[in-house]
C-alpha cells in the first residue's frame, strides 16, 4: 500500500556507529520514500498544531512497539532455499558436491526458478530484510527471475548470476568465454528494469571454481559496468589447502583474488573465517567488506569467526544468513549467533572478542549497509535517507514474549531499550508486524 506522505510517532532506535545507538521518542517524517524530517514528540506537537502533517498520514505506535531500520542480509544463496535445514552432515566442499550443485543445477529450468524466488523474498520480508545481497544460480534467466521476484516484492536487492568454469563431476560451470558473456547479459537485462531497488552484482562463486582467466574477465566487468563483486573466501580448511595448491605462485587466498583486480571498495566478501593476518592487511586496504555467516559457519563446521578481530583490522562487516549452509533465513537468528560465536571465543580466551547485542545490532542495520555500500540510502534514519524500517511490536498476541505487569522499569528510557532488548534476545517475526521498503508498506500484519 502507498501512502506517499507519512508520520511515525513513537520509540525509534538505530546506530548511528558500531557503538552508539540512539533510542528514543520522537517521529519521523517520510515523503516520497525519503525521510524528510525528524526530532522529538514535543517538536511533532508544535509542527502539527501548526499544520505541517495536514497531508500526512499520522501513524501513532503504542508504547509497547518501536521502528528500526530494516534488516540488511550481506550473503545468502536464493536457489538453496528449498535445501534449509537439509544435509548439513558434511564439511564445505564436500556439501556442496553432494547436495548443493545437484539442487542449483535444477534452475535452469525457468518456471522453476520463479516459483522458488518468489516465496524466497517473501519469507525475507516477512522475517524484516528490507535488503538482500543474493547469490543466484549460474543460470541468466533463471536468475532473472530473482530479480523479477524482489522489483514485485519490493525488495532491496543486489543480485549476482554465479560464475564457475572449472569442471566438476555435477557438470554444473560454463566454459570461460560463454560465462563472461552471459554475465554481461545478465548485468545488461537487469540494468535495463531500471529499478532503483535492484543492481546486478558480479558473482564468482569462489577461487575453487573460478580460475585466473575468469576472474580477470569477471573484474573487468565489474569495472566496466561499476558493479560490486561478491564472493566468498577463507571459510574452510580444505578449501583453503586447495586453493593455494592450485595457486602456487600467490602467498595467501587473498592474494588469489588480489592478483586478478578482485579486490575492491566496492567487493564483498562471505565467511573470513580463517584470514591470516597478511591478508587482513590486505583486505583492509582494498576496502573490501565482510560478510559474517555465523549459522553456516557452525553448521558445515567452518570455524568460529574473529570477528571482533576482522573488525579491528578496519574492515566494515555486515551479516549474512548464508543459507542453506545456514539454516535460518532471519538476520535476528544471525544477530544471536553473532553474539553467541563471539562470547564461545572470548570464553577460550580471547580477550574482548564478545560482540554484546547493541554491536550485533549496528551490524544488522547500518553495519550492512556499509558493508554494500548503501549507507547513503540506509541503515539509519539519517534525513535524505530512504525509510527502509520495521515496526515491531513486543507484545503482540501470538508472539514469544508475555508481558509480565509491575516488573519492568520506571524511566521511559529503560522501558524503551528493555523493549528493544527482549525483541532482540526473544522476538521472531511475529513482532515485525509491518515492514517499509523507500516508504512503502511490504508487510502489515494487521491488514
Ligand atoms: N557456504 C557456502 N560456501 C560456498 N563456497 C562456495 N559456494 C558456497 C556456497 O554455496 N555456500
Ligand atoms: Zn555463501
Amino acid at each position: 500500500m502507498k501512502d506517499k506522505n507519512i508520520v511515525f510517532t513513537g520509540i525509534i532506535a538505530s546506530s548511528s556507529s558500531l557503538n552508539d545507538l540512539i533510542i528514543n521518542s520522537g517521529y519521523i517524517a517520510v515523503e516520497d520514500g525519503k525521510i524528510t524530517k525528524k526530532g522529538s514528540i514535543e517538536e511533532f506537537d508544535a509542527l502539527e498544531k501548526s499544520g505541517e502533517f495536514a497531508t500526512f498520514k499520522v501513524v501513532k505506535l503504542s508504547s509497547d512497539q518501536f521502528i528500526i531500520p530494516g534488516f540488511v542480509d550481506c550473503h545468502t544463496h536464493a536457489p538453496q532455499f528449498p535445501n534449509i535445514g537439509l544435509g548439513l552432515d558434511r564439511p564445505l566442499l564436500e556439501w556442496l558436491a553432494k547436495y548443493t550443485f545437484h539442487l542449483e543445477k535444477k534452475y535452469s529450468d525457468t518456471e522453476f526458478a520463479a516459483k522458488v524466488y518468489d516465496q524466497v523474498v517473501q519469507r525475507l520480508l516477512k522475517n524484516g530484510t528490507t535488503t538482500a545481497c543474493y547469490f543466484g544460480s549460474l543460470h541468466v534467466e533463471g536468475t532473472l527471475e530473482l530479480v523479477k521476484s524482489a522489483i514485485k516484492h519490493r525488495q532491496r536487492a543486489l543480485i549476482g548470476k554465479v560464475s564457475m568454469n572449472k569442471e566438476n563431476f555435477a557438470g554444473y560451470y560454463n566454459e570461460t568465454k560463454k560465462e563472461l558473456e552471459e554475465v554481461e547479459t545478465f548485468i545488461k537485462h537487469v540494468k535495463s528494469y531500471q529499478n532503483e531497488l535492484v543492481e546486478p552484482v558480479v558473482t564468482p562463486r569462489f577461487a575453487v571454481s573460478c580460475d585466473k582467466q575468469l576472474m580477470d574477465g569477471l573484474a573487468n566487468i565489474a569495472k566496466k559496468y561499476d558493479c560490486r563483486i561478491q564472493s566468498h573466501i577463507s571459510e574452510n580448511t580444505s578449501e583453503i589447502d586447495y586453493v593455494l595448491e592450485t595457486n602456487p605462485k600467490c602467498k595467501s587466498y587473498g592474494h588469489v583474488y588480489d592478483d586478478s583486480g578482485i579486490l575492491t571498495n566496492k567487493c564483498i566478501m562471505a565467511h573470513a573465517v580463517h584470514l591470516t593476518e597478511d591478508e587482513l592487511t590486505l583486505l583492509s586496504s582494498k576496502g573490501v567488506s565482510v560478510a559474517h555467516c555465523p549459522a553456516s559457519n557452525t553448521r558445515l563446521k567452518s570455524g568460529l569467526c574473529p570477528v571482533r578481530k576482522i573488525i579491528n583490522a578496519n574492515i566494515t562487516v555486515g551479516l549474512g544468513t548464508d543459507v542453506s549452509g545456514g539454516d535460518n533465513a532471519s538476520i535476528l537468528d544471525a544477530i544471536r549467533r553473532t553474539m553467541d560465536i563471539s562470547t564461545c571465543l572470548e570464553m577460550r580466551g580471547n580477550e574482548k572478542y564478545a560482540l554484546d547485542w547493541k554491536e550485533a545490532f549496528y551490524l544488522a542495520t547500518l553495519g550492512g549497509a556499509k558493508a554494500l555500500n548503501l549507507d547513503h540510502k540506509i541503515g539509519n534514519f539519517d534525513v535524505g535517507k530512504d525509510f527502509d524500517a520495521l515496526l515491531i511490536d513486543v507484545y503482540t498476541k501470538d508472539g514469544q514474549i508475555d508481558k509480565y505487569e509491575g516488573t519492568l522499569p520506571n524511566t521511559p528510557d529503560e522501558y524503551a531499550l528493555d523493549l528493544l532488548q527482549k525483541f532482540i534476545f526473544v522476538g521472531d517475526d511475529r513482532n515485525i508486524v509491518q515492514v517499509y521498503v523507500k516508504g512503502e508498506k511490504v508487510k502489515d500484519a494487521y491488514s
